[in-house]
């Protein structure tokens, strides 16, 4: 090709691929009527302050403050809407269930976690038994018998009054070992807070990857038009330290799931019952996605070997930050508030002082009718949903109602929003949870004792699109969280063993909440990615 018919065709390559983004652009003009925070740079919009790992305090004050409807500028003038009205919730969720589904980017950064249209809806169905509560059930011994030797290794590193303790480490390493066990049949070791290589990767995961947040959105571009062996070689030898420990992260993941699915196929294929029993009597996810692929290796939800590796991976990641950051939580909160945790201390002790029982009597019925401990739960996921806003896109032009209006920059009332196709949605998990025209006007106030009386009558009236305690933590729709009813019980049983065994106080040091794909604690001015939340302990 001559220069001159390659400075030509160079200009051509650039506006077909430009081309969506530009007339998505043009269209957009109606959604910059709708408020929301001045852009910070006109390149970046508010991109940065949004998505940094130290966004937090900036999400928590935008989140809440422009109504149902928030116009947020992103890269190169494109507007991304964040939602919190109820009704323009049900639409998405309803209406629209088919439309609107993750970003591009997001689907292949997740490496097709689910997969996407039937093929995700299929393969959820598939999955939806492994975390119903009828197998619940049978995982709280479990569960249980983990938080217990949590317990042990706890009181044995620290046997002394009121020591400080470095508990974000211990919870992450609880959370990891009961899905493992219950999820894939298979243990990480000795609960010791120093982990395996493998649960060290996982952790490093959320930190590194938000570290890349800001190139996220060339992925598909990228995926288009190189090979994926090329990405690979990319990622090692760019010198960016985040993609090259993203690319160490993920080869250290995927050797350990392949190990574990290599001895699970072993175990499955030899028929060998007593192994069986060991890894979980093959009623693990992983197992039940085997067994499958062994009977119908033709149907189209069967996963290939990399796609088991890449599913086993993803749910480890989204099934333990999640937990941990949730518990991480309620311990701090407990740890400020003496009161809830005496309270809630007193419960426990009368549920197992009842026939002289120790926590590892109950079950799961026992553990779900605590209401103390439910309240706590319930209001700490309210407040602090983990995840503060969940992106979705519509390849279609969408009409979202408002249920309230809203004023526009130009002092009109607006009552629908025109979404044109390929626009970002961010379903605003942390707006629609702390609306004080919903919960009242202590709806910024942790008050676990709301859940003990019937809520106000306008939680119901908003019709929140929720599947859980009318809050969106767990969003709603076809994406929903598969692993809620899950990370709940998980959560009733550590917290349970926690208070009943532990005195917890706050540590003198300050604590920040960091954004790291999740919210994820660490100590003030420390230089580490991990999370960190040191109370201080005493046995009782
Ligand atoms: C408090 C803990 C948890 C929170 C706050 C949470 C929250 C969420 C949210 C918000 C989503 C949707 C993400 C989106 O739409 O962008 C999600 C999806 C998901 N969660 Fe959870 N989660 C938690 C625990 C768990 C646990 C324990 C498991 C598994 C054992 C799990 C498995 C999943 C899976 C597999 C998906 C993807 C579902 C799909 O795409 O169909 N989660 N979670």
């Amino acid at each position: 090709m001559s220069l001159i018919a390659f400075l030509w065709f160079l200009p051509g390559v650039l506006v077909v691929i430009l081309w969506p983004q530009i007339r998505r652009r043009a269209k957009q003009r109606q959604l910059r009527n709708i408020p929301g925070p001045s852009p910070v740079s006109r390149w970046t919009g508010v991109s940065k302050e949004l998505h940094s790992p130290f966004s937090v305090p900036y999400r928590e004050k935008v989140l809440t403050s422009y109504g149902g409807a928030i116009r947020l500028d992103d890269l190169f003038g494109d507007v991304h809407l964040a939602v919190s009205d109820p009704l323009a919730l049900a639409t998405i969720f309803g209406k629209y269930r088919d439309s609107y589904d993750f970003t591009e980017s997001r689907i292949l950064s997740m490496n097709k976690v689910f997969g996407k249209g039937k093929e995700h809806s299929e393969q959820r169905k598939r999955l939806t038994p492994v975390f119903s509560v009828r197998y619940l059930r049978d995982m709280v011994p479990s569960f249980n018998h983990v938080a217990s030797e949590l317990i042990e290794v706890v009181r044995g590193a620290h046997p002394n009054r009121d020591t400080e303790v470095e508990i974000a480490e211990y919870i992450s390493r609880f959370s990891l070992e009961c899905v493992g066990r219950a999820v894939l049949g298979y243990s990480f070791g000795p609960l010791d807070k120093h982990g395996t290589d493998y649960s060290r990767a996982l952790k490093e995961f959320g930190p590194t990857i938000v570290q890349l947040n800001t190139w996220r959105p060339l992925l598909p571009f990228l995926n288009r038009v190189f090979p994926r062996s090329w990405l690979r070689f990319g990622a090692e030898v760019i010198p960016y330290k985040p993609l090259n420990r993203i690319k160490g992260i993920s080869d250290s993941v995927n050797a350990t799931a392949r190990e574990i699915l290599q001895q699970k196929k072993a175990v499955l294929q030899s028929g060998d019952k007593l192994m069986l029993q060991e890894l979980g009597e093959g009623k693990d996810l992983t197992s039940i996605l085997m067994q499958h692929n062994i009977r119908d290796s033709n149907d189209i939800s069967s996963f290939s070997e990399e796609d088991l590796v890449g599913q086993m991976s993803l749910l480890l990641l989204q099934a333990t930050d999640t937990t941990s950051s949730a518990l991480v939580r309620t311990v701090q909160l407990l740890a400020l508030h003496s009161d809830v945790q005496a309270k809630l201390r007193d419960e426990l002790r009368e549920a197992t002082a009842q026939i002289g029982r120790t926590l590892l009597d109950l079950d799961f019925d026992s553990f779900a009718q605590l209401p103390y401990l439910d309240a706590v739960i319930r209001e700490t996921i309210r407040m602090y949903p983990g995840f503060y806003m969940a992106s979705r896109v519509s390849p279609e032009d969408t009409v979202l109602p408002l249920r309230s209006p809203i004023q526009g920059v130009d002092g009109q009332p607006i009552s629908e929003l025109y979404v044109p196709a390929g626009t970002t949605v961010w379903l605003n998990i942390y707006g629609v949870n702390r609306d004080p025209t919903i919960w009242g006007p202590d709806a910024a106030v942790w008050k676990p004792e709301r859940w003990l009386s019937p809520l106000p009558a306008s939680v119901a009236d908003a019709r929140i699109p929720s599947m859980f305690s009318h809050i969106l933590t767990f969003v709603a729709g076809s994406r929903s969280c598969i692993g809620y009813n899950f990370a709940i019980t998980e959560m009733r049983v550590l917290l349970a063993h926690l208070v009943l065994n532990f005195e917890i106080t706050p540590s003198d040091k300050e604590i920040v909440w960091k954004m790291s794909g999740i919210a994820s604690p660490s100590v003030k001015g420390a230089q580490t990615t991990k999370p960190e939340m040191p109370v201080r302990l005493t046995p009782l």
